[in-house]
């Protein structure tokens, strides 16, 4: 099994009941996509989200089934509302929120356990890729927040360089390529299946450096925050992961 191709969006805390017009569009204009298409709305919208028929994804769940959590969403939730997937360890949960790389490999149990498909997070500062510290940084993350329990159908990889989040910059092709090269290695050398896994990037990717993203190797698609927004903008990306 080669990795499957994945384009998924995630609005962060984005969207109404109306910003749904923008998945009536994307749906209409590609009907037949050659790849995997996700959306991970904020929670209010997931369950509308997923009436509509295209996969869907929380932004985060708790590493508990159930319980007195106030604010919360459990991964049985999420599911229950209609949610395949759930995105983990996003760095604006890693730095609004604090959370740990053992805090995302509980969660990601927990999402197993709920039969949801985890798209794991990790990614470096600025400070961290100046300090040289990059590879590294991906390494211990990658070892401390993806679970034993991962396999390539329950598990996404995403690497999102903290700062080219939301910023218009992105790293070069060698950069990305470099990273992604060593991620496959990790999860080779660590899970039977670790060359299936779904390697995403993310991090300012727009229709017009789509293409060349996917062209760089161990590059499966791509985790769209702004641009995932728009059917105009997220089309185009769709159409550039299906071509490569
Ligand atoms: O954080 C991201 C997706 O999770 C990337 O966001 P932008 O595409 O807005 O840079």
């Amino acid at each position: 099994m080669a990795p499957r191709k994945l384009a998924a969006g995630n609005w962060k805390m984005n969207g109404t009941l109306t910003s749904l017009a923008e998945i009536d569009r994307l749906l209409a204009d590609h009907p037949a996509p050659g790849c995997d298409v996700l959306i991970c709305p904020p929670a209010t919208l997931v369950q509308a989200m997923a009436a509509k028929g295209i996969a869907t994804g929380g932004q985060d769940c708790h590493a508990k089934a159930s319980g007195a959590h106030t604010g919360d969403i459990a991964a049985a939730q999420l599911r229950d509302a209609g949610a395949s997937h759930v995105i983990l360890g996003h760095s604006e949960r890693r730095t609004d929120h604090a959370e740990t790389d053992a805090q995302v490999a509980a969660k990601a149990v927990a999402g197993h356990e709920a039969g949801l498909v985890a798209v794991i997070c990790v990614g470096e500062t600025e400070a961290q890729r100046d300090a040289g510290e990059t590879l590294d940084v991906i390494s211990a993350q990658l070892a401390g927040s993806v679970p034993d329990c991962a396999t390539a159908a329950n598990t996404v990889i995403a690497y999102e360089p903290v700062w080219a989040i939301g910023t218009g910059r992105t790293p070069t092709s060698g950069q990305i390529a470099e990273v992604h090269a060593l991620m496959r290695d990790r999860l080779s050398a660590r899970f039977a299946d670790g060359a299936d896994f779904a390697l995403l990037y993310g991090g300012s990717v727009k229709p017009g450096n789509a293409a060349e993203i996917f062209a760089i190797p161990h590059v499966n698609g791509a985790l769209v925050g702004g641009a995932s927004l728009k059917a105009a903008d997220f089309g185009p990306i769709i159409v550039a992961l299906s071509a490569a």
